[in-house]
C-alpha cells in the first residue's frame, strides 16, 4: 500500500487520527486514456465515484484495471481526459490529488528489513498519525503475534495484510485497491470487505479491482472493455495479407 507522493506530505496534520483533505468530495473521471509502451491501453473512460460509494473494477486480464488504478494514484501519466477529486485536478496538481488517496497495489511495498510493527510505525510516523493508530491497525489485521518478525520473513498473505493495514494508519477518503484479497485466507478476505464497508459507511469511497466477489452489499461495478482496435491498414501484398 502506498500513499502516493505522500511520504512526509501529510506529516503533522493528521495526528490523533483527524481527517485529511477531500472527505465529502467525489471522483469524476472524464474521457480518460493511458498509454503503456506506446500503446493506448485505456481510452475514453468516464465514471463518477461519490463519497459513500464503492465500485468493483472488473474486466478480463490485461484490460487496464491496474493501469487505471496506477494512473489515478499518480504513478502513470494520462494520455487524454481529466480526473478530478472535488476541486483538485490530477493533471494540474498531482501532489494534492495524491494526498486524498490511499493506494494498495500488487506489490505490498513493505520494508523487508523492518519488523511488521516497525513498518506500520514508520508509516504512521511519515504521515504524522501516531503510534496508537499503528497499533490499532496491527491488531485489526491480526498481526500482533508476528509484530516482531521482519517483513522479509512473512508469508505472502501476512505481507499482504501488513500492506493493507496501512490503509488504517492514514486517513484518506479515496481507496484504490488492486486485487486486495490475493493471497488472503477466507477470514482475511472477509475482513477486507468489512473494512471497505466501514470506510464507505464513514463517507469514504473505494475503487477495487477484483476477480472475486467481495460480498459487499451495495457494491457497484465498473467493467472495463478493451479499447477498440484501429482496423489494420489493408495491404496490396498477398504475402503480407496471408493469402499466398
Ligand atoms: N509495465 C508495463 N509496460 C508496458 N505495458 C504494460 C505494462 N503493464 C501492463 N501493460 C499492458 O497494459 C495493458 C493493461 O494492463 P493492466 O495490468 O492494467 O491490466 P489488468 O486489467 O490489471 O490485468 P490483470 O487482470 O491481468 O491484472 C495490457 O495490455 C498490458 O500488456
Amino acid at each position: 500500500m502506498s500513499a502516493p507522493r505522500g511520504e512526509g506530505g501529510g506529516e503533522g496534520r493528521n495526528a490523533g487520527g483527524g481527517r485529511g483533505e477531500g472527505w465529502g468530495d467525489a471522483l469524476a473521471v472524464e474521457g480518460l486514456g493511458c498509454d503503456r509502451a506506446g500503446r493506448r491501453v485505456l481510452s475514453g473512460l468516464s465514471f463518477r465515484l461519490a463519497p459513500g460509494e464503492a465500485l468493483a473494477l472488473k474486466g478480463p486480464n490485461g484490460v487496464g484495471k491496474s493501469t487505471l488504478l496506477r494512473l489515478l494514484a499518480g504513478f502513470l501519466p494520462m494520455a487524454e481526459g481529466t480526473a478530478m477529486h472535488g476541486p483538485v485536478s490530477l493533471a494540474a496538481d498531482r501532489a494534492a490529488f495524491q494526498e486524498r488517496i490511499a493506494f494498495a497495489g500488487h506489490l505490498d511495498a513493505v520494508k523487508p528489513a523492518l519488523t511488521v510493527a516497525d513498518n506500520l510505525g514508520l508509516w504512521a510516523g511519515l504521515h504524522g498519525t501516531g503510534a496508537a493508530r499503528a497499533a490499532a491497525a496491527l491488531a485489526r489485521f491480526g498481526l500482533e503475534r508476528i509484530a516482531g518478525r521482519p517483513a522479509a520473513e512473512c508469508s505472502a498473505g501476512q505481507r499482504r495484510r501488513l500492506g493493507l493495514a496501512r490503509l488504517l494508519v492514514i486517513d484518506r477518503p479515496l481507496w484504490l485497491l488492486d486485487e486486495p484479497t490475493v493471497s488472503l485466507d477466507t477470514a482475511s478476505a472477509r475482513l477486507v470487505a468489512e473494512l471497505i464497508g466501514a470506510h464507505i459507511a464513514r463517507g469514504g469511497a473505494a475503487l477495487v479491482a477484483t476477480h472475486i466477489e467481495l460480498g459487499l452489499p451495495g457494491l457497484g461495478t465498473l467493467t472495463l472493455a478493451p479499447p477498440a482496435e484501429a482496423a489494420p491498414a489493408r495491404s496490396a501484398d498477398p504475402f503480407l495479407e496471408g493469402r499466398w
